[in-house]
């Protein structure tokens, strides 16, 4: 077994953030435990590292720099550790990039400053006013830790008089505490809303399982608006009684104020939150607290599942569906499989949460791989939507107008009675497409193979690849003619404008990620529609995810046939989740919902799916298709991506690569390519791709690091292997 403590002066290995990886360093004077976080000399410089060993190298003690371990925070554990080495394995990353993500908090090496806190120090004054109980309860409620006046103040209602005469009173007084403001403790004792006999039947499995301990992954699926929530808030309630933490994963941050809301009404406190948008201090906080066994729950982004938990005993995967689960740049991981990866490591309960769930996830059900809940009718008196299709074939369509009369029809009913209708079209921006009526002439972005696409409310044309952004051109780039340049196609954008041409009385929501500045802007947005703010809300993928408006009750697809075009694998999945999900935003109050999908190809075997309400069926008839063409789930692949700025290098080494593909073909894969990618340049660098197709059981990572660590790619050549892919651009 490995020392847990390094004395000073011997010798430790240091996993370092830095591409160099491990680096040996001597253990400082006060000695170093196994795993700590330290900073440590390399170069001019002073860089990040975990203690992950004994040192090794056969340098000479006196040679060796000393580290300095970071101030109070507990070292890294080794289900921390053993995870990140996994993880890397599985995903091919190199060890250093796997450790920056789990010391992503901004100022942990801030020096140890304090703040004055106030703590119960006497007995309650004798004119206990309301307010003066109120502040009593906040603290209380914080377990004994300490918090300052102004925020004792602030959470109670106070004024700064109220927190004040308590300390005159000797019944607070003040201390010096550490700088970060400590989380409130949920409380798991306070009773949950009564659940019907399946909810009780599912959260009592999962209360079981935490209670007998050590892994296992159950799939949650229930269809929208069953209380998916409220069950495994019994897993977390479970959790928290045996003083082991919990994971709820998000898929989007404008879902967590309604999330945050629904924690605090059950445990009486709200969560500690974690997502990439949080400020420096606010991160720091979490990270510590996290690390310190303090907080009991965290809701947060993929990047989550990097946090130093003390003991992490629940990770709830919540909509396990959600592409937006795997990370598509820098280090490529799905959110989903990590946690299943940690959970398994750690000894944690895993519950996906979904009413669509996976391919992958539903055939680990079907085989057992994973324990099953489900819930398969709405909560309360609310019904699942009607779903009807709108065949555009028969429709009469006016030039550039996108609503059917059919559905058109449907929105004014709902508004003439007072309800909210819901328009969805997974594309954002005015136009996909701007043309020019004399030439033909398409504006593409100038380093990326990819066309621009025209955003109104900017007054400018966007790159969705590189971000890049021109003026609307009012004479051709290309034949030098003036204004015959056309907006060809609907985005959200320009669905809003029919709208408000069509209905000139309604409030009108969009809602789209670009729409919005921060995350911050789209929550309150969201809260004043679920208020009934709006009549007419028109949206991208984003309106699709979890959120409950209750006055909602009409859902209209405007093109169901977007996402079946093209060749992917997922195609009939997605496109299955997606209009689902996005019709489970209907009829979730009092009266029933209807959804109205519009398509010109009503006929199609995934669009009946969708109708037909045969959830069982199209998993079968999808999983068997895979299962025939040795696709994931039966099958595994991965994806190689090469890219430079200079197509012939990249050419050739790729098909040097191609022709080195010995030790995948040892393990009996095949390779596809390598050929141009779908958009074949994105910034200034060509792009080719390469598929590799093997067998459920074959050794792929090793094989992979093997092949492509043969052949060293020239300068400026990138190569990324995204294992498991998602998506294929
Ligand atoms: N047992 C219960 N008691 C009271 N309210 C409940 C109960 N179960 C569910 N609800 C309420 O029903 C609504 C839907 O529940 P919830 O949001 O948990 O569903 P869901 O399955 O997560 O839905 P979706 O998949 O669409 O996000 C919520 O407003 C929730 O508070
Ligand atoms: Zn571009």
């Amino acid at each position: 077994m490995d020392a847990e403590f390094f004395a000073d002066g011997d010798r430790v290995a240091v996993l370092t953030t830095e591409p160099v990886g491990v680096l040996d360093y001597r253990a400082p004077a006060d000695g170093v435990a196994l795993g700590a976080f330290v900073a440590c000399p390399l170069g001019p410089r002073r860089v990040a590292g975990v203690v992950w060993g004994p040192g090794e190298s056969a340098l000479p003690l006196e040679r060796l720099r000393p580290i300095l371990a970071l101030p109070d925070a507990p070292p890294m554990q080794a289900e921390l550790r053993r995870f990140l080495e996994r993880a890397a394995a599985y995903t091919l990353t190199p060890l250093p990039a796997m450790l920056r993500l789990a010391t992503r908090a901004p100022g942990l090496w801030d020096g140890p400053a304090t703040r004055r806190v106030l703590h119960r120090a006497g007995a309650s004054p004798v004119r206990l006013t309301e307010a003066r109980a109120r502040v009593l309860d906040v603290l209380d409620a914080h377990g004994g830790a300490g918090l300052t006046a102004a925020e004792l103040a602030a959470e109670a209602g106070v004024s700064g008089g109220v927190v004040r005469g308590l300390v005159d009173a000797g019944t607070l007084s003040e201390a010096l505490a550490p700088r970060d403001a400590p989380f409130a403790r949920l409380d798991p004792t306070r009773p949950g809303p009564d659940l019907t006999g399946d909810q009780a039947a599912g959260a009592a499995l999962l209360r079981a399982a935490i209670a007998a301990g050590g892994y296992g992954t159950t799939l949650l699926q229930g269809v929208t608006g069953s209380g998916k929530t409220e069950v495994y808030l019994e897993a977390v309630a479970e959790a928290l009684a045996h003083g082991r933490q919990s994971l709820v994963l998000l898929p989007e941050i404008a879902l967590t104020a309604e999330f945050l809301g629904r924690v605090e009404a059950r445990f009486g406190a709200r969560p500690a939150e974690w997502h990439s948008g949080a400020g420096g201090a606010d991160r720091r906080r979490v990270w510590r607290a996290v690390a310190r066994g303090e907080a009991g729950l965290v809701v947060g982004a993929r990047s989550a599942l990097f946090l130093p938990f003390r003991d992490l005993g629940l990770v709830v995967v919540d909509e396990e569906h959600d592409t937006s689960y795997k990370q598509e740049d820098g280090v490529l991981y799905h959110a989903r499989d990590m946690a299943v990866l940690r959970a398994s490591v750690a000894g944690a309960q895993v519950v996906l949460s979904s009413a669509t769930p996976s391919l992958e996830s539903w055939v680990n059900a079907e085989t057992g791989k994973y324990a099953r809940v489900r819930l398969s009718s709405r909560f309360g008196p609310a019904e699942l939507p009607d779903m009807r299709a709108i065949d555009l074939r028969a429709e009469k369509m006016e030039t550039n107008r996108w609503i059917s009369p059919t559905l058109a029809r449907a929105v004014a009913a709902r508004i003439e009675a007072g309800q909210q209708a819901l328009l969805f079209l997974n594309r954002r921006g005015f136009a996909p497409v701007t043309v020019c009526r004399a030439c033909g002439e398409q504006i593409g972005c100038s380093d990326c193979d990819a066309r621009m696409v025209e955003h109104r409310f900017l007054r400018r044309l966007v790159c969705h690849q590189c971000g890049a952004t021109r003026p609307i051109p009012e004479t051709c780039p290309s034949c030098g003619v003036e204004g015959r340049m056309a907006a060809v196609g609907p985005g959200v954008e320009r669905l809003a404008e029919e709208v408000a041409e069509r209905f000139p009385d309604a409030r009108l929501a969009v809602l789209s990620s670009d729409l919005f500045t921060t995350a911050r802007a789209l929550k309150d947005r969201i809260a004043a529609i679920a208020a009934g703010e709006a009549d007419i809300i028109i949206g991208t993928q984003i309106v699709a995810k979890g959120h409950n408006f209750p006055a909602l009750t009409l859902v209209g697809v405007i093109d169901a046939d977007l996402g079946l075009q093209g060749s992917d694998l997922r195609a009939a999945e997605r496109t299955f989740q997606l209009i689902r999900q996005v019709a489970g935003r209907a009829g979730r109050g009092a009266r029933r919902g209807l959804a109205l999908v519009q398509t010109t190809q009503p006929e199609h075997p995934v669009i009946q799916a969708i109708l037909g309400g045969d959830d069982e069926g199209f998993w079968r008839a999808e999983a068997s298709g895979r299962r025939m063409l040795g696709m994931p789930p039966f099958g595994r692949l991965a994806g190689v991506i090469l890219s430079s700025p200079d197509l012939d290098s990249l050419h050739d080494f790729a098909n040097a690569l191609a022709r080195a593909d010995a030790p995948l073909r040892a393990i009996g894969a095949e390779v596809y390519g390598p050929a141009p990618a779908p958009i074949a340049r994105i910034r200034g660098r060509h792009r080719l791709r390469m598929l590799v197709k093997a067998d459920r059981r074959a050794p792929l990572q090793s094989a992979l690091s093997q092949w492509a660590g043969a052949l060293k790619p020239p300068a400026n050549l990138r190569l990324a292997i995204d294992i498991d892919p998602q998506s294929f651009f």
